[in-house]
């Protein structure tokens, strides 16, 4: 297999809602003081490699939005068209949203927690209409199918809403030889990278994705992966990946 195509994933900086540990999902968080440095040197790192792009995707989120804008400064391309989409939004997570991952692990035990944090196909506990949180109360989505806004998701699900956009606007893009970049978030792009590498239901159990560090996929002419690497050494990868996946321990 030849590489054909390049494109760079990266998921957003560290959010206020990481910074305290708290489930996030379609909360709109703010990107935190760190995470706003991290997107500062993952765009220096994109200059480093000497990548440019010609359209980048997005979600409706701030943190990803922000991390999106912080690189496009790094690289000096404001003009770069971008479109944002709900199908890049973080996973849904459902009633967690704004609980302490730490104590809730304390109450439900650590092993439901990596359950809910990472299984395949079991959603989190449902949000209801009723609910505060209730994600048909932001503008974001006032276009969207009211039927359309989840209660809440297993990645399985994230998924099943992530393809269509993929299929319907990244790949013509990819395939007209558009360099694409994506700025989404931890589990929008474990679900792609499950997709791409057709990781297993339980493999992708232990994937965690580190913030703000850019992952290249080298892609064939029929957008196989020939390879992937992040733009950071092994150590630095490891070390942001342990930090994410300690954030469900009960403390
Ligand atoms: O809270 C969230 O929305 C996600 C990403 O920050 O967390 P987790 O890594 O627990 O899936």
């Amino acid at each position: 297999m030849t590489t054909k195509y390049k494109i760079v994933l990266i998921r957003h900086g560290e959010s206020v809602y990481n910074e305290k540990n708290l489930f996030c999902g379609w909360h709109d968080a703010e990107l935190s003081q760190t995470g706003i440095q991290e997107a500062v040197y993952g765009g220096q790192l994109l200059k480093k490699g000497g990548y440019e792009f010609d359209i980048a995707f997005t979600s409706v989120l701030k943190r990803a939005i922000k991390t999106l804008y912080l690189i496009q400064e790094e690289l000096d391309c404001h003009w770069l068209p971008v479109v944002r989409t709900w199908r890049l939004n973080e996973r849904h997570y459902g009633a967690l949203q704004g609980l302490n991952k730490s104590e809730t692990a304390a109450k439900y035990g650590e092993d439901q927690v990596q359950v809910w944090r990472r299984s395949y196909d079991i959603p989190p506990p449902p949000l209801e209409k009723s609910d505060e949180r209730w994600s048909g109360r932001s503008k974001q989505y006032a276009d969207m199918d009211q039927g359309m806004i989840p209660a809440c998701e297993c990645l399985k699900d994230t998924v099943e809403r992530t393809l269509p956009f993929w299929y319907d606007s990244i790949v013509p893009a990819i395939k007209s030889g558009k360099r694409v970049i994506i700025s989404a978030h931890g589990n929008s792009l474990r679900g792609l990278i499950k997709y791409l590498d057709n990781v297993s239901d339980n493999d992708i159990v232990g994937l965690n994705l580190p913030t703000a560090i850019p992952l290249v996929y080298e892609l064939d002419e029929n957008l196989r992966p020939v390879k992937h690497y992040y733009l950071a050494t092994e150590e630095e990868v490891k070390a942001a990946q342990a930090k994410v996946a300690a954030q469900g321990k009960a403390k």
